[in-house]
This record gives structure tokens, sequence and C-alpha cells, in this order.
């Protein structure tokens, strides 16, 4: 939703067709030996020569943007046995694009590790042929030391004669010197030479603080739960370590109850303190949904990524059977126009700086997609790769996103092999494709951006890309009844009208259009069309109406545009125009939204509204709305000299689409109701601008700043 999808453009379109031929090429290959397999000196010389490309980060040292390529392989089911079931093969053994299903290789590394999608390295065999190993989905280097290290073998053999003080004192050291990889791996061989009570529990601590740097907070939680057995005096650090692991896994209450009991034991850790502050906020953010909006914009400014410390809360919805396809997220209870139905932290969010600001890339890939036939621009496969990263680190979270809609995929059966968590990558892979959300880095600078050049401040495409699994159930309809904002990495779900208790929310995945194209990218994306009364309306509208109204549309902007060019205020022939464009709608606008007409209607507002012609800036506001689908009550004065008279009240009797332009469409009323000296009316008006301001930003502390001055943005 929201995705950068440029399939259609026709380098992409190239790359794509040309990656399909690759393809097929190929596998027309499958079983065979490698023809010209390449000697030893030649395979390192290019992989020594491939190491010295230019880089992501010298981009980064260079504020340029970085551009690569990825392809997302064909699926293939996964092979699932343990090491002991498998049998030894050699190199030369390899045949093309086959999968050695039940074998293994033992392997050496002959040169430094490099990373280009994976991470990789050229390794050696027993009879020394070598061959290119490239591992995915690894941990980043920086918070990990490398993978492979020159002359290590890749399947690591037991060293002999340690004892687990010895084995202890070498993870110390490499946790000393940030190699979180070999301290865990020490601290495990330690705990396999038979340590002492004491030393088990010093050392399960050590590994617990380890799994915490490296935010695997499950395995963390599992130590120091073990430590805390073996050993039942508490300590400090235990109990603190015991409530970051809580934090980690969004248990915010179970971390305050630690906290707690740590800070009556150990009055004068200020740490905990700390600690138990941030504690609660995240708790009363969970349970009751507060959230400091300003201060949520302020870390969202300054912090890069924008990974906001807040935490989800999940309102009165609930995931049930959908009549419109699979699951789908319903309310529990009646709510308003402008409530909250949840806030989510991203599961996984991978941040492009758009503006390259602050010495950031702008780290943007290309995915290609053979398969699914698509070629997706933004930060996709970085998102892959932390989904699965985390999935991994925590399995305790995993479910999370294995749950999601994930279309005909059929997932493996098994959780662990050899003690191992089993993660099925495709699976990741096509549960983001149904599920990602492209967004900005908030909803509204986003907007404030962009209708300084147009009114369609909606409907963007983005380069960011996150994954929130509740926010995901939520099913698409044209006639949106809930809408989403961005802070950060933070996703704001609210009501887009008053909605009754058990009523499934449905929102835009790709936004509706007068000629039915969001249909090609619903069905070529999520594998539907949509049914909603607004394109089945569509779909039996007679294409002779189709094209009439398009060329009301077209003469429309046509006159706009003179009346623009040469300053002329006969407005005549567009209203014309506009009621013959109305007129070729044969169902009431409450029964079936004109969603091709509003936008005209408006931009006439606007136009009434720069002339200072109250009357006619209300008339059209109204009727844009009412082609929304809005039922207005009220709301038209009749001018006198002292105090409008007429109807003092506006109100909205039903909820129509929201689109952004609604909170225009009530500035342009309110502004109009004051020049009429109808101050009521402006009150109303703008009571509902703060509604969709709210709808459309997640919240509405920032309207006052937004408006100042109290005039419409646009005009
Ligand atoms: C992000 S998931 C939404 C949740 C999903 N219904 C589930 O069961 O988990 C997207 C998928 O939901 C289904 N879907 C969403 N909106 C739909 C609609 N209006 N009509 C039919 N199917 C829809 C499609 O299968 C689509 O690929």
């Amino acid at each position: 939703m929201n995705t950068h999808n440029v399939s259609d453009q026709p380098q992409f379109f190239q790359h794509l067709t040309e990656q399909k031929k690759k393809l097929r090429d190929a596998q027309s290959l499958k079983g065979q030996r490698p023809p010209l397999k390449p000697g030893r000196e030649t395979i390192m010389k290019f992989h020594y020569s491939l190491m010295s490309r230019p880089k992501k980060q010298d981009a980064a040292a260079e504020k340029q943007s970085y551009l690569s390529t990825s392809f997302v392989p064909p699926p293939y089911p996964l092979y699932i046995q343990p090491l002991s079931a498998l049998t030894k093969i050699m190199i030369s053994d390899l045949l093309l694009e086959t999968h050695h299903r039940g074998r293994y290789l033992v392997l050496r590394t002959v040169t430094p590790q490099d990373r280009l999608h994976g991470v990789m390295a050229i390794v050696e065999d027993e009879r020394g042929d070598v061959s290119l190993l490239q591992l995915y989905h690894q941990e980043e280097t920086g918070a990990f030391e490398d993978i492979f290290v020159q002359g290590g073998a890749v399947i690591a053999t037991a060293e002999t004669g340690f004892t687990a003080a010895a084995w202890k004192t070498k993870g110390n050291d490499c946790f000393n010197s940030g190699k979180l990889r070999g301290a865990i791996e020490c601290y495990t061989r330690a705990l396999d030479c038979s340590p002492t009570a004491n030393e088990q529990t010093i050392i399960k601590l050590n590994r617990a603080l380890v799994f915490l740097r490296s935010e695997s907070f499950n395995a963390a939680l599992l130590d120091l739960e073990s430590a805390m057995t073996v050993n039942t005096k508490l300590t400090d650090k235990s109990l603190f370590r015991q409530a970051q692991a809580f934090y980690g896994l969004l248990r915010y209450r179970e971390c305050c109850d630690v906290l707690k009991t740590l800070r009556q034991a150990y009055p004068d850790n200020a740490a905990a303190k700390t600690q138990l502050d941030r504690a609660i906020c995240r708790l009363t953010e969970q349970t009751h949904g507060r959230y400091k909006f300003k201060q949520l914009y302020a870390e969202a400014e300054q912090l890069r990524p924008p990974y906001l410390d807040h935490a989800t809360y999940i309102g009165p919805v609930c995931v049930r059977p959908s009549g419109i396809g699979g699951r789908g997220l319903f309310t529990t209870k009646a709510v308003a126009a402008g409530d909250l139905l949840l806030c989510e932290k991203a599961f996984a969010y991978a941040f492009v700086d758009e503006d390259g600001e602050k010495g950031n890339t702008r780290d943007i890939s290309v995915l290609i997609d053979p398969v699914a036939d698509t070629v997706t621009m933004g930060a996709h496969p970085e998102l892959i790769n932390m989904t699965i990263r985390k999935m991994y680190r925590n399995p305790s979270l995993a479910s999370a996103v294995t749950h999601l809609h994930r279309g005909t995929y059929e997932p493996v059966d098994s959780a662990s092999v050899d003690g191992t968590p089993v993660l099925d990558s495709f699976l990741v892979r096509r549960i983001i494709a149904l599920n990602v959300f492209g967004c900005p880095l908030t909803s509204r600078t986003s907007y404030l951006r962009n209708i300084t050049h147009t009114l369609q401040a909606q409907n963007h495409e983005f380069h960011s890309c996150g994954l929130w699994p509740t926010a995901s159930y939520i099913n698409h309809g044209c006639t949106n009844n809930a809408t989403r904002a961005f802070i950060g990495d933070m996703m704001f779900v609210r009501a887009t009208r008053n909605i009754p208790p058990d009523t499934e929310l449905t929102w835009w995945y790709a936004p509706p259009a007068d000629d039915m194209t969001h249909q090609d990218s619903l069905r070529k994306t999520w594998g539907f069309s949509c049914r909603c009364a607004l394109c089945v309306d569509q779909q039996n509208t007679p294409n002779s109406v189709l094209h009439r109204c398009n060329a009301l549309r077209r003469e429309f902007h046509r006159l706009m545009e003179t009346l623009k060019r040469t300053g002329n205020r006969d407005t005549k022939n567009a209203e014309r125009v506009l009621a013959a464009a109305a007129a070729t709608y044969p169902r009431p606008p409450s029964e079936v939204p004109r969603l091709s007409l509003w936008r005209l209607q408006l931009t006439m507002a606007g136009v009434f509204a720069q002339w200072v012609q109250p009357l006619k800036t209300v008339d059209y506001a109204l009727g844009a709305l009412a082609s929304l689908g809005y039922v207005v009550e009220g709301g038209v004065p009749v001018p006198s000299p002292r105090r409008a008279v007429g109807s003092s009240m506006v109100m909205v009797r039903e909820w129509g689409v929201m689109v952004v332009d609604v909170i225009d469409c009530w500035m342009f009323l309110r502004e109009a109701y004051l020049h009429l000296l109808a101050p009521d009316l402006a009150a109303g008006a703008e009571g509902y601008a703060r509604i969709a301001y709210r709808v459309y930003f997640g919240e509405d502390e920032t309207f006052d700043e937004t408006f100042g001055d109290k005039k419409p943005v646009l005009g």
C-alpha cells in the first residue's frame, strides 16, 4: 500500500523482461555441470576486484544516492533435516540450478568477507576447489563482527582442553572487543563444560547481556530466568537485565513489575528509576492510547532512522473472519469520526531519507520480482532483511508476521531443527509483498510539502516502508471508514466516520480512480477485484456516459485555465459544465459518491474563496462534500448587514469518503462563514476541519500551527 511500484516505467520494465529471460536461460541448464569453471586464481581475483567497488558507506560519506538492484529468486520448498541426516558433497559435485538437498559441504574461508545483498566470501573445500559462498539476511556489520573469518571453518569445530572458566574469559574478551557473535559462542561453550552453579549463574548473566545487546530478547530472558532459578538471590544486575528483555519484547507491565521490585531492593539504583519512568510511559500508551504528539514529531525530526520509543495501542478493534476477503479488522464498540482505533509501532521499518539530510544517503533499492512480475523501488530488500533478522532473534514475536495473509504460499510445518528456529524467507517475502505499507517520514510534513504543488496530496507512493501487523488485517474498500497516518515508525489508524460496533474497517490499498485503473493494481499486487458499491456502479456505467463525464472534466479544466490566464471572473461556463457533469450521475452521491466530481467543485470553491465570494464558496464547498457522500445539515447562511440569518448550525448527518482535501473544504467553509458574519457556523466548520485533520495526520495538536492565521493553506 502506497509503495513505489515502477513496473510500468520503460527502463524497469526492460530490466524485468531481461531478468525473466536470464532466469529461463539459467533454468535450461538445470542439472548440468558448469561448462567453463574458472580457476581458483580467477575466482579470487574477481572477488577482490568486486570488493574495491564504491560502497554504500562511501556514498554516505559523500551524501550521495546509492541505488542497488536485488532480485527475488523463485521460491522453493525448504529442506529441514538435522545435520546428522545429511551426507557430504564436494564443490566439484555441484550442479547448475540444483538444490543439493540432503547434502553438506565442509568449507574454509580463503578471502576477507564482503557484503553486497548477502554476506559473501570465497571458500575452499577439502580438495582445494574454490567457490563463492553467499549468506543472506545476516546481521549488519557494525553490530556484529564478520561472519566469515579468513582461514576459519564455515562450520566451526570444537576446540578441546578449555575449561568453563577459560571459555568464560574468552567470552568476556570477545564482548569487550565488540565481538557479540564470538562472545555468545564462547559462553555457550563454557556452559557445555560442566561449570559450577556459581559459574553457571555468571555465564548466563553475561550471555544474557550479549543477547540484550544483539536484541535477542527471548534468549536473554531464558538465560536470566535460568540464572535466577540456579541462584535465587535476586541481584540488581539480573533484575535490570530482565526488565530490559521485557521492554524489548514489548511486555511493559512485566517490565514495570520487575523494576518496582528492583527499586524496592535497591532504592539508590538511579538507572532503575529512569528505566521505570520510561516503562510506565510505554504502559500508559499501550493501555490508554495517549501520546504526546509534539514530542513524537520532535523525535521523528531528530532520529535517523526515525525509530520512536513508543508503544503500540490496540483500541476497540479485533480480527475476525471478513465478508470481504479472508480475515478483517472489526470494531468492538461504536466509535466516532476521528477516534483512535489503533496506534501501532512497526514490526520492522526501513527508512529512506528522501532529503538525504543529516549525512544519510538516499539508500534506495530496486527490487525485481520476476515471479510476481513487479519492480518496486524503495527500501523493500532492507525491510525483508530486518523482518527476518528480528523474527530469528525473537521467535516469540515471529507469529505476528507468520499469521499475516500469505496468498497461496504454503509454509513448512516445522519450528526448529538442531535447536535453531526454522524461518522460511520465501514466506516472509510473500507476506511482505502482500502486507507492506509505503510511508512518509510524517504524514503532516509530506502533506505540507505537497500542497504547494498540487491539491492531490494523498495517494503518494513512498520509498520508506514498513510492516504494521495489526493494521495489515484491514481490507480494501473504496468508500473507506478508516485511514492511516505516520509519525516516524508509528502508524495511527482513526475512524473516518461514525462506525457502529461489529463493523469491518476498510481503507484504500489503491485510491479509487474514474478509469478503474485501481482495479489493475488491486488484482496485480493483491490478487482481488474490488466489488464495492462504487466499483460495481462504475462497471455498470455505460462507456458513453463515462466518456461524456471525462469530456466535461477536460472542458472544466480548460475553462479554469483560461480564467486563470486572462484574469476574467466570468465563471458561468465553468459552472454550467459542472452542473452538466453532475447530471451524468444517475444515483444520489449519498448512495454512490461522485469521485470524479468533488475535486472540480472544491477547485471552484477555492476560486470563489480567493475572490472573497463567500456564498458561492459555501455552495461549492458543500457541493464537494455532498459528492464525497457527506450528508450535511444546515450550513447555508443568508447574509444580512449585522449577522447572517438562516441556518445557524452545520452538522454532518452522514459521513462520506475521507480524502485529505476535506480539511481544506471545511476551512474554506469556515472562512466564508466568517465573511458572512456567521461565527457559530464558522466554529462548527472548524470543528469538522479538526476532525478531518486528526484523521489524516493522526493528531490535531498541530492544527493551529498548521493553520496559523486560520486561513486555508490553499487558495
Ligand atoms: C493485507 S491483506 C488483508 C487481510 C487479509 N484479508 C487476511 O485475511 O489476512 C490483503 C489481502 O486481503 C484480501 N482483500 C483485501 N481487500 C479485499 C477486498 N476488498 N476484496 C477481496 N479481498 C480483499 C486479498 O486477498 C488481499 O491480498
